[in-house]
Parts: C-alpha cells; sequence; structure tokens
C-alpha cells in the first residue's frame, strides 16, 4: 500500500508575542526585562496533521508556562543566555521535538538620573531594541544571533550622492550635502554560543553610532559597508553582520517659488516611497 498523495511539508509551531516582565528585587536597586519572547518547534507532527492525534503534542500553552517558569532561575543576565536555557529545555519537553528556535525582543528600560544619580527603581523606556535568538537541534547543536532594531539616526551634513549611474529615466540632480536619516535594523552571528553578550551588544551599537559619523557618507552603500567592517574589526566572536537601512529622504523645500532663500535648512521628511539598501557584511571564507 503507498502513502498519502498529498503529504505534508516542512512544518514548525509554537507560541509568539509571550510578553514577560521580570523584576529582580532582592536587593533596594531593582533590574528589570521586558521582553517579547517567540518559541518555534520544529520534529515529528505527522500524526497531528494527518490523523487528528494531539498526543505528542507540547500545548503551545504549556510553551508560554515554561517561558514564565524559567525566567526564574535562567533569566539573570543577557538575553542570549536565557534563550539557550530555553531552546535547552524544549529540546527535551516535547515528544517528538528535533530543534527549537527561541526569538528573544528586549525593550530597554534606563534608571531615571535625579542630580546625576542613577535611581534605584524607576526608569524611562529607551528606543531602541534588543533582539536574539537562538536555534538548537537534538545532535547538540546550538547557533546564537543577536541584533538591533529601530534606532533612528540621522546627520545633516557631511553625506552625499553624486556620480551614479545616468540613463533615459534618471532625473534626480546630485548633491554632496545632504541630510541622511535611516532607521537601523542589523543582526550579526556568533561563532560561539557563549560571548560576553552584553557587552557585545552594547559595543555593535556605540561602533554603528561612531561610524556614522566619522566619514563623508557618498552613499548609504558605502556607509553600511563601513559600519559592517569596524564591527568584524572590533568584535572577533562576530562571524557576519546584517543592515538593513532604509533612505529616509529628506527633501530640501522649493522656497524659491516665494522668493525665500532656502540654504539646505528646510526640508520635508517624507514618508513617500523609501530606498531600501540592505547587505551582509562578512569574513571571507
Ligand atoms: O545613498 C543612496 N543610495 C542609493 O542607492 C540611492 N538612490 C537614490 O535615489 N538616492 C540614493 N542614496
Amino acid at each position: 500500500m503507498s502513502g498519502p498523495e498529498i503529504v505534508l511539508g516542512q512544518n514548525n509551531y509554537g507560541k509568539s508575542e509571550i510578553r514577560l516582565f521580570k523584576v529582580k528585587r532582592d536587593t533596594d536597586v531593582h533590574e528589570v526585562w521586558d521582553l517579547d519572547v517567540r518559541v518555534s518547534l520544529e520534529g515529528d507532527f505527522d500524526a497531528a496533521h494527518y490523523e487528528g492525534d494531539n498526543s505528542r503534542l507540547l500545548a503551545t500553552d504549556t510553551m508560554r508556562n515554561t517561558v514564565y517558569a524559567l525566567a526564574r532561575d535562567h533569566l539573570t543576565g543577557s538575553i542570549e543566555k536565557f534563550g539557550r536555557a530555553l531552546v535547552d529545555h524544549f529540546l527535551e519537553a516535547g515528544p517528538t521535538v528535533t530543534a527549537c528556535r527561541v526569538e528573544i525582543t528586549q525593550f530597554r528600560w534606563r534608571r531615571i538620573e535625579v542630580n546625576g544619580q542613577p535611581h534605584d527603581h524607576s526608569f524611562v523606556r529607551e528606543r531602541g531594541e534588543r533582539k536574539a535568538q537562538v536555534w538548537g537541534d537534538i545532535g547538540g547543536e546550538r547557533r546564537v544571533e543577536a541584533g538591533i532594531d529601530d534606532v533612528y539616526v540621522l546627520k545633516t551634513t557631511n553625506s552625499g550622492w553624486e556620480g551614479f549611474y545616468r540613463e533615459r529615466f534618471t532625473t534626480l540632480p546630485e548633491t554632496n550635502d545632504r541630510v541622511l536619516a535611516t532607521v537601523v535594523t542589523a543582526k550579526w552571528e556568533y561563532d560561539t554560543i557563549d560571548a560576553d553578550f552584553d557587552r557585545v551588544w552594547n559595543g555593535v551599537l556605540r561602533s554603528i553610532l561612531e561610524t556614522l559619523t566619522d566619514h563623508y557618507s557618498p552613499s548609504v552603500q558605502n556607509t553600511l559597508y563601513r559600519m559592517g567592517k569596524a564591527v568584524l574589526e572590533e568584535f572577533p566572536e562576530i562571524e557576519r553582520i546584517w543592515y538593513s537601512f532604509p533612505n529616509v529622504h529628506h527633501i530640501v523645500y522649493d522656497l524659491d517659488r516665494f522668493g525665500i532663500e532656502n540654504d539646505g535648512e528646510i526640508l520635508h521628511a517624507t514618508h513617500d516611497p523609501y530606498g531600501q539598501i540592505e547587505g551582509w557584511v562578512e569574513r571571507r571564507a
């Protein structure tokens, strides 16, 4: 007898948007973690899909409970470490699970400063999200990635766009002085599962911001490469890094029509089509 003609392909299931907040309050100086966790399992879930037999499915509700339960002892430092503990657990927890991916977004809270002193238990939310992703399988393989999202940066000069390819449909004038604005999304792969993840994450963000300042940008593409190179040179534990940069155009507004001079001071920050520049920067194999 042959099997079914129509078969199940790659599949995975899990729980998304598990919003976990932890306060460490064993001393007067509290610490907080504000996370959004996503768990995804792969494995042999054929019986459930083909026959409606749920007997080997770990409920996604159980996954949510597990994230809160494990946070007590395992969410004590970096989200990468917490992700590793969750992956280790879920690979054991589901009877037919073969691989697990845990994705964590950390919303960052900074201590409010009062007369220059960071407060013990009052915080202000920072823009810019921290990301981590841990993948593992039952063969013992583990991979750790980290990332940055939603860091809006801008420089008001020392950026241009000149010498680009011109053809029949090209209308854009060249400029050697424009506003450069983008919202940084970055992700990078570690060559280890045991780096000093907090130090590296903060260092990557600092490096990206410093690189933005330190050169004349002839294009977003050139700045993307420079930002990748700076990070890979400083952090040997990072194998490669990917950036996504929307080019948030700031167009000098035409005030000539009203007889008013505009020396690049009045701009239209557009929501219109924006450029999107993306790429990996990596070590030569
Ligand atoms: O930095 C830029 N890269 C481009 O590819 C591009 N294209 C464009 O119209 N403006 C820009 N700016």
